[in-house]
């Protein structure tokens, strides 16, 4: 790895996917000294072109920055990140924060920063929204919470990745909740705006006429609007995959269990997901739950000769 100016803010990113890809990139144009580690080689070649520089290992990583962005998929990766073999624990320079991006659940992220604080690192509970296009274009929303102090250490990070962050309070664990919130919201629009597309392909309804009325009419949501034009391409190159909405549907399910607190809505959206998942369509794009609804009542879905699926 070449050597590393330490004139602007240095800030890491783990997982350079379809979140962490965007947000570095963004953070890299507006000439910050941006970092990237993914353990998948493909993705570390896509930032060099990019004009960034990787490290091989988070601790390595470590050793060049002050801020880190966690952006991998799930807690098992978070934990391996930080406190693996070659985690960024051990390896940061006290002080130093981390803006915890990836969606957990809000228990786990509160341990994460109890364990961090013993490490002496600051977290930012720093889940995110918006999308692999708002990543890219800087424009994510942010639900985070942390301290003052944390704060002002990562502000160049949160200015450069987000439109909005909204400060949720200074106690790591109620950004994750902020988030789990959207999540049940997300996936039930998205399962919806499949089952409810499906049901006017069975009715006879020109798809792409369904799209531009209900987007035009009360039934419409940000998730219709973002996610239908995939189906209608049939394009299910995943921008955010099904497995993720089987990841956060079981989390909200999870959580309401330990809360009793009944999630009947979003239960059966998760049932979808999973029946999508089982389906093998666990790594293509979240719209294609509407899959499911193809198997179920024999429609055709838009270019599905085409999209390499299984129907
Ligand atoms: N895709 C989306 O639209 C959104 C996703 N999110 C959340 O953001 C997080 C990331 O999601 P995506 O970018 O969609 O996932 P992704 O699967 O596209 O990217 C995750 C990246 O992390 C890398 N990775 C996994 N384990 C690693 C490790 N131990 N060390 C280094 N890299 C590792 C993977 O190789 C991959 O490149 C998830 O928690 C997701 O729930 C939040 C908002 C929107
Ligand atoms: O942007 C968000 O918020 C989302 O959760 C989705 O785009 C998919 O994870």
């Amino acid at each position: 790895m070449s050597d590393i100016s330490a004139s602007t803010p240095r800030i890491g990113v783990i997982g350079l996917g379809a979140m962490g890809m965007g947000t570095a990139t963004a953070l890299l144009e507006q000439g910050m000294t941006v970092t990237g580690c993914d353990v998948s080689p493909s993705a570390c070649r896509a930032f060099e072109d990019a004009g960034g520089q990787c490290a091989a290992t988070p601790a390595e990583l470590a050793r060049h920055c002050e801020i880190v962005l966690l952006v991998v998929v799930n807690a098992d990766q978070v934990e391996q990140v930080l406190f693996g073999d070659q985690g960024l624990v051990g390896h940061l320079a006290p002080g130093s924060v981390v803006l915890q991006c990836a969606t957990v659940a809000p228990s786990i992220a509160r341990r994460l920063g109890e364990r961090l604080a013993e490490a002496g690192l600051a977290m930012i509970d720093a889940p995110i929204s918006g999308g692999a296009a708002k990543a890219r274009a800087g424009q994510l929303s942010v639900m985070a919470s942390g301290t003052s102090a944390a704060f002002d250490k990562a502000s160049p990070a949160l200015d450069g990745m987000a439109a909005t962050v909204y400060r949720l309070g200074e106690e790591v664990g109620i950004g994750s909740s902020m988030k789990l919130v959207n999540q049940l919201l997300a996936g039930v629009h998205i399962a919806t705006a499949a089952e409810a597309l499906a049901l006017g392909i069975r009715l006879g309804l020109d798809p792409e006429t369904v799209y531009e009325v209900i987007t035009h009419s009360a039934g419409n949501s940000w998730m219709f609007e973002n996610r239908v034009p995939h189906i209608l391409k049939g394009d299910y190159t995943p921008l955010s995959a099904v497995d993720i909405f089987v990841k956060d549907l079981n989390i909200v399910h999870d959580t309401g269990r330990e809360l009793a607190m009944p999630t009947p809505v979003a239960a059966s959206a998760l049932q979808q997901f999973t029946a999508a998942k089982g389906a093998g369509f666990g790594r293509e794009d979240d719209s294609a739950v509407i899959k499911v609804y193809e198997r179920l009542s024999g429609i055709t879905l838009p270019e599905a000769a085409n999209d390499g699926g299984e129907v």
